[in-house]
């Protein structure tokens, strides 16, 4: 059953990239943080990314969105057309996103959620790295792009090039973090600002798995956590 029990996965996207976009507001607000790049990989996480940058457009920044490998699925296809709707522009050269991030005051990491598992596959090696020496201020989706769901932060083995060689990228430490629906245990020991977006859990789903949600106040979308504990 999905974490709402009522709603279809076009409408948890929705919910949850509305609830990134806000999440990166307050964190990053304007006029100090106006350009983000988005950075979408190609999962369910990259379609929040998606949902988030048309979310920030309207709340007035200036999002790129990065897409070096765009999901297969038909939502991520109308999330992506949405935003070239929008005129937001979407950048899938490596080393047009490398250039580019000097552009950019605040990332939204969009790439892995859940499902990671290494080794990590080019070019999202390359990638990693790069979000990690970039020097910008940076708000991961669920779980930092790379760590271990259960485990948290980790040195990625790289698939082997041609030749059979591997190399290690080490993982990031965002700014900010949005968990969505409850925060996953490779996070427990996360010190940074921490919010919480799941206003799509309905009581009864709280209730059933014991998972003692706090409250959200009036319209908020997010609820933020003690730093430094859950
Ligand atoms: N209620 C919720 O909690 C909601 C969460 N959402 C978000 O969805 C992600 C999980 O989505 P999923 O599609 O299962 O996977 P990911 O986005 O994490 O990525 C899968 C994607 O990545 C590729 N991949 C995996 N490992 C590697 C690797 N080592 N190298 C390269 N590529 C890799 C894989 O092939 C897939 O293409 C969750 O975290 C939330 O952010 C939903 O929005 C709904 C509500």
């Amino acid at each position: 059953m999905s974490p709402s029990g009522a709603f279809s996965l076009d409408q948890l996207m929705e919910l949850a990239g509305l609830a990134c976009a806000q999440a990166l507001s307050k964190t990053f607000p304007l006029p100090a943080h106006k350009r983000v790049m988005v950075c979408c990989g190609p999962g369910n996480q990259g379609g929040d990314g998606l949902v988030a940058a048309r979310h920030l457009h309207m709340f007035k920044y200036k999002p790129t969105i990065y897409l070096p490998k765009p999901g297969s699925k038909d939502i991520y296809q109308r999330l992506l057309r949405q935003c070239e709707n929008l005129k937001i522009p979407v950048l899938r050269d490596t080393t047009e996103f490398e250039s580019g991030l000097k552009q950019h005051d605040v990332i939204l990491d969009a790439i892995f959620g859940f499902s990671f598992k290494p080794p990590l596959r080019s070019p999202f090696d390359k990638i990693i790295h790069s979000l990690r020496s970039s020097n910008l201020p940076i708000l991961s989706i669920d779980i930092p792009s790379g760590w271990d769901v259960e485990l948290g932060p980790q040195r990625l083995e790289t698939q082997p090039d041609s030749e059979g060689k591997t190399s290690v990228v080490d993982t990031f430490d965002p700014e900010a973090l949005i968990s969505l629906t409850v925060p996953k245990m490779g996070v427990r020991e996360y010190k940074g600002r921490h919010w919480l977006g799941g206003r799509f859990v309905s009581e009864e789903l709280d209730e059933k798995f014991q998972l003692n949600l706090p409250d959200y106040e009036g319209t908020e979308q997010v609820v933020e956590l003690p730093q430094g504990g859950q």
